[in-house]
């Protein structure tokens, strides 16, 4: 399956990449200890392509909307707590059209990031329809992220901060809002994911446990410009 957004492959994807890899590995060009899968989710053009293109390459896709076919995935790899991990992260179509060929990849996923527009009310109604197929596809201990996107479009904003903020209460995960224009918070939202994925799979009795939320809301409404440790 391919987009037209990018142009790697399934069986690329499949190299390799399947659970944790704890010892240290190598691909081209690229050495990490650690490696996860990463999952965009949420309705078409709520800026999934945008925010991966932002983290990825620090650049925002601008122009013309062009909506991904399918599904395809790009690597990252940060550096957390002085080891390498590799995120391996699937971009898919929101349209409703391609929801089957995208269910078959949410068992291998250890996060998701389930995005919404600000300045779309149906995106964020979709929400719980989302967490629903989350619910029915993920597995049971996937963690689960929401991103309200677009927030430099402030003029333009239908759905309130406080509406994505008791909503994420609501299910008991994590939220920010995340612009990939202004790359607003986009590397903190991959970075606790990491950082979380990297505890659980290396969590030592004696070690204190990480906790995501606060360590999003310490980091939460920085400028993305910069590195986060
Ligand atoms: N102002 C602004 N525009 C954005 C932002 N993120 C995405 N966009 C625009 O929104 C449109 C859709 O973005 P995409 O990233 O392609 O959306 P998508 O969620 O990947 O859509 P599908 O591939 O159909 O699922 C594009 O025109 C982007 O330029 C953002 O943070 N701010």
């Amino acid at each position: 399956m391919s987009t037209r957004k990018a142009s790697l492959t399934d069986k690329q994807a499949k190299n390799g990449t399947s659970k944790y890899v704890l010892e240290r590995c190598a691909s081209i060009n690229e050495y990490y200890d650690i490696a996860f899968k990463v999952m965009l989710l949420g309705d078409s053009a709520v800026g999934k392509t945008c925010i991966l293109v932002r983290f990825k390459d620090g650049a925002f896709l601008g122009g013309n909307f062009i909506a991904t076919v399918g599904i395809d995935f790009r690597n990252k790899v940060v550096d957390v707590d002085n080891l390498k991990v590799k995120l391996q992260i699937w971009d898919t179509a929101g349209q409703e059209r391609f929801r089957s060929v995208t269910h078959a990849y949410y068992r291998d996923a250890q996060a998701l990031l389930l995005l919404y527009d600000i300045t779309s009310k149906p995106s964020f109604d979709n929400i719980r329809a989302w967490l629903t197929e989350i619910k029915d596809y993920a597995q049971k201990d996937v963690v689960i992220m929401l991103l309200g996107n677009k927030s430099d479009m402030a003029a333009e904003r239908v759905v309130k901060t406080e509406d994505g903020e008791r909503l994420a209460k609501q299910y008991g995960v994590p939220f920010m809002e995340t612009s990939a224009k202004t790359g607003v918070n986009v590397e903190l939202a991959f970075l606790a994911v990491a950082k979380e994925l990297k505890h659980r799979a290396t969590q030592q009795p004696n070690e204190p446990k990480f906790k995501i939320h606060d360590y999003i809301e310490s980091q939460k409404h920085r400028s993305g410009c910069c590195s986060l440790g």
